[in-house]
């Protein structure tokens, strides 16, 4: 048997797609979406963003060779580099300053969302810690393409939340997102299907924590 990564997201189908196609996202792209659930998801986006940087840190730790050492490096520096501060300039822009941002108190679906992704990477190898990463890495990408494919999507000014569907469509993230497709697909080639098995529960699991984010962001909870 040879994996792809399109068998992870078939081996959780439901929970894929409820990520994919969830209220937020669809608010998004209607540009409906309550301005205050947006700030705060913001927020809560902007401390995840400081733990997944951590998570390439620990993708460095992980890393037998040095091309998978170089992926983590560039990872960790474009994220501490230059996707915090853009990060922290869209924030500025929704009218959440630096000191805000420096106080925010972590929510709950922070907290288990990123110490799951941190704590599977501690305890398995560096393809445990990348299929943990993949619904957040790949799943993005699929969602603005997804959302650029929906009548009910609204592109250009009259979104307030183009800029966010515009960066996930980007031509740069896209790129982004099919390396990381590239490197699964090798990795999940030659895994037996016990391995497969454990990788599949910690992909579901990790969709399901992008889920409550989601979801914690609609609900404004903390
Ligand atoms: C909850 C949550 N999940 C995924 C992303 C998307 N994302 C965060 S870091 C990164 C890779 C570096 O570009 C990507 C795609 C997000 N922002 N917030």
């Amino acid at each position: 048997m040879c994996y792809r990564f399109a068998d992870l997201t078939t081996a959780c189908q439901d929970d894929w797609t409820a990520y994919l196609q969830h209220d937020f996202v669809r608010a998004l792209g209607a540009g409906s979406l309550d301005e205050n659930a947006f700030r705060h998801y913001l927020k809560q986006d902007y401390l995840f963003l400081i733990h997944f940087a951590r998570a390439y840190a620990l993708a460095a730790y992980k890393s037998r060779t040095l091309a998978d050492l170089r992926q983590a490096h560039e990872g960790l520096k474009a994220i501490v580099d230059i996707e915090l501060d853009l990060h922290v300039g869209f924030c500025r822009e929704w009218g959440i300053s630096e000191d805000d941002l420096a106080q925010l108190p972590e929510a709950r679906a922070t907290l288990a969302y990123t110490r799951y992704v941190l704590d599977t990477g501690n305890r398995g190898d560096l393809l445990d810690l990348h299929v943990a990463l993949a619904p957040c890495l790949v799943g993005y990408g699929e969602i603005a393409n997804w959302l650029n494919a929906q009548p009910f999507t609204l592109r250009g000014e009259g979104n307030p939340y183009d800029a966010w569907i515009a960066m996930y469509a980007s031509d740069e993230f896209q790129a982004a997102m099919n390396a990381e497709l590239e490197w699964l697909n090798a990795r999940l080639a030659d895994v037996t299907p016990a391995r497969f098995a454990e990788l599949s529960t910690t992909f579901r699991d990790a969709t399901r924590l992008e889920i409550d984010f989601w979801q914690m962001g609609l609900d404004q909870a903390d």
